[in-house]
């Protein structure tokens, strides 16, 4: 696994069953976010009072804080099935028939990266989200007959990474909109312990610590890197994840002191190495490091920017001393700090 791999928010290839055994089963074990999980726990317990299906959910926010994770405690929680789906998987509606006739009242249907759904496919889902009605084309061509079908009503939980590419009338059909943040390092200290006993592995408060500190504000960050430190504890000491373990490990993956991946380190340097530090728009960045602008922007610059890596200015983005200083620069004189960050 290369260093850009052990650090990236978004799930690696063969994650996807370790993922599933590390879910929380139930709402209340899903650690923080406290006020995403009270208004959900409040959303659904007056759905399931009044016995009418949960309003349209929609979650934003970068990968690995938990969307798909909460879709699925929605769904246990309102004792219904879960039908998964996402975005780029749609070719075409005929794809969203079975689905959506398969759906028993109450149900959720999780599309996950909806902002990348086909136009055509947005337009066959607002009567669905609406009326809980599709309309089925019987033959091609434009004398095509239609058939209008009514579904079960239900509910319709949505995931995406980038808000701003959603359609302003996708949008305004969710009820609930939540954005998920970055984990705090106590939250995903409590994380790390909790995938540490559903693995079985032991741990001591100071390594737990250590795996939650340098991953990147991300719960799926930070149990991939427990898995791989214990690994080497295993293998290298007597099992147990201290913090010299921990460290030990880590600085072997490469792992940076705070979690930065390798797109955050180009990022920065970039800015500092081409662009005298900023400011710089975020166009010439991406051209820059060769990356789509808008995942910079949703992906890594929260990250970035919440800790005290980088501000963003009316000018342009601006690498802070704490950047300069971190990549073993030293900073020009005047540069932005952070006060009080670290
Ligand atoms: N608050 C949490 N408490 C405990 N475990 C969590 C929490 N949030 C996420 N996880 C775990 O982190 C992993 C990634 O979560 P999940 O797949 O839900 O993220 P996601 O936001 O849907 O990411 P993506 O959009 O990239 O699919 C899962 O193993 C999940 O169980």
């Amino acid at each position: 696994m290369s260093r850009a791999e052990i650090t990236t928010p978004e799930a690696l290839s063969e994650e996807g069953l370790v993922e599933l055994s590390l879910r929380p089963q139930r709402l209340a074990e899903f650690i923080g976010q406290k006020k995403v999980k009270e208004s959900l726990g409040i959303a659904i317990d007056a759905a399931k009072a009044r016995r009418e299906p949960l309003d349209h959910i929609l979650f934003f926010g970068p990968p690995g804080l938990g969307k798909t994770t909460l879709a699925d405690l929605i769904a246990r929680e309102l004792g219904v099935n879960l039908t998964t789906t996402s975005g780029p998987a749609l070719e075409k509606p005929g794809d969203l028939v079975g689905p959506l006739t398969n759906l028993r009242e109450g149900d959720v249907l999780f599309i996950d990266e909806i902002h990348r759904l086909r136009p055509v496919i947005e337009e066959f889902l607002y009567p669905a989200m609406e009326d809980y009605k599709i309309d089925i084309r019987l033959s091609e061509g434009p004398k095509a007959q239609t058939v209008t079908m009514n579904i079960e009503k239900f509910t319709l939980v949505g995931a995406t990474t980038r808000l701003g590419m959603l359609t302003a009338p996708m949008r305004a059909r969710f009820g609930l909109v939540h954005q998920l943040a970055f984990y705090p390092v106590e939250e995903l200290e409590v994380i790390v312990r909790r995938t540490g006993d559903v693995l079985r592995v032991e741990m001591d408060a100071a390594g737990a610590h250590e795996i939650a500190k340098r991953s990147r504000g991300t719960p799926r960050v930070a149990n991939r890197l427990l898995r791989r430190v214990r690994d080497y504890a295993q293998v290298r000491a007597n099992g147990i994840i201290t913090l010299d373990v921990a460290q030990a490990a880590l600085s072997l993956l490469d792992v940076d002191h705070f979690g930065l991946d390798d797109m955050d380190s180009r990022l920065l340097r970039a800015i500092i190495e081409k662009f005298d530090g900023g400011p710089v728009g975020l166009g010439t960045i991406a051209a820059a490091i060769g990356e789509d602008a808008g995942t910079i922007e949703e992906v890594y610059e929260p990250f970035l920017v919440q800790h005290g890596f980088l501000q963003r200015t009316p000018r342009g983005r601006v690498a802070t001393a704490h950047a300069y200083r971190h990549l073993g620069f030293v900073p020009p004189i005047g540069s932005a700090e952070q006060p009080g960050l670290f």
